[in-house]
């Protein structure tokens, strides 16, 4: 593992990493948080964050302002690069921004010529957290959120695997990904096949099938200019009343899609996860 960056930031110190991912047979990049007094005598819990289309391990660090109230909770946030990168990884023949490159949705492909590189639910589920629990004093409790793509990666992945999560939480998922168009055209392409197939990497369809203890919260702005075609939170809801599942969906008329409306609303994620990992 190789250190690209370390700032200290908030009495802690926030350092970017680049290390060769087996999973995604390629080098990868993110940045990892650490509080102020993390050490091997006093390790702590993590926030896993992922990120949205286009983005890298930088969007969230730089423009969320997480690290001031992290620094006071005890907290460390570990932020994943969004795909993986390199001149031999595939990546849309037309450059668009909602596959490839940038645009990994956070699940195993099985299909050429993705299948080779774009294994990132394995990456952030298994991959990465054993690297950050091996080499940083933090323990193996975790929570995980994102945005976006990312806010759809995280609740998939708590809820595929809610004993490896203590809380999920999610800004402007892609919450029913298998009936928009930006799900649709990435799991065509990753995982082939028909929709009816992609169940497994749809939160709403998961969250429907049973009841889950986990706590899940949700932020929405209502001026999100990809609200009705891509997001859909309102399925999410729904299936979370079919399975009996606690979940707390905020609706904030005006705010957009963009870090200044995750900005608004970090500390009440912090908090929430903090308070579940016992920090509050
Ligand atoms: N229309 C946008 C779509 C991408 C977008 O909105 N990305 C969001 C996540 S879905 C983001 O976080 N962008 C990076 C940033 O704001 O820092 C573009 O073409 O760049």
């Amino acid at each position: 593992m190789e250190l690209i960056s370390e700032n200290r930031a908030f009495g802690g110190r926030h350092c970017r990493y680049r290390h060769t991912s087996k999973v995604n047979q390629c080098d990868m990049t993110f940045a990892i948080y650490l509080p102020p007094f993390a050490s091997q005598q006093t390790p702590v819990p993590v926030l896993y964050w992922l990120s949205g289309l286009t983005c890298t391990d930088e969007n969230f660090m730089q423009k969320a302002g997480a690290m001031k109230l992290a620094a006071r909770l005890g907290l460390a946030i570990v932020a994943p690069d969004t795909s993986p990168r390199g001149d031999d990884v595939a990546d849309d023949p037309a450059g668009a921004y909602d596959l490839g490159l940038g645009a990994g949705f956070y699940v195993d492909a099985t299909q050429s010529p993705w299948q080779q590189h774009y294994q990132m639910y394995s990456y952030v589920t298994e991959e990465l957290p054993e690297l950050v629990e091996s080499a940083f004093p933090v323990t193996r409790e975790r929570a995980i959120s994102g945005h976006s793509m990312g806010g759809h990666g995280a609740l998939v992945v708590a809820l595929r695997q809610p004993q490896r999560y203590v809380s999920v939480s999610a800004f402007s998922p892609i919450a029913n990904p298998t009936k928009c168009p930006w799900g649709n055209k990435a799991f065509s392409a990753y995982l082939g096949g028909a929709p009816e197939q992609w169940s497994d990497y749809d939160a709403s369809m998961l969250l429907a099938k049973q009841r889950y203890s986990l706590p899940i919260l949700v932020e929405q702005g209502g001026n999100d200019q990809f609200l009705t075609e891509q997001l859909k939170p309102e399925t999410l809801l729904c299936s979370a009343r079919t399975s009996s599942t606690q979940l707390t969906l905020n609706m904030h008329e005006g705010y957009d899609h963009s870090y200044f409306f995750i900005a608004s609303f970090i500390d009440e994620h912090l908090e929430f996860h903090a308070s579940h990992l016992g920090l509050l």
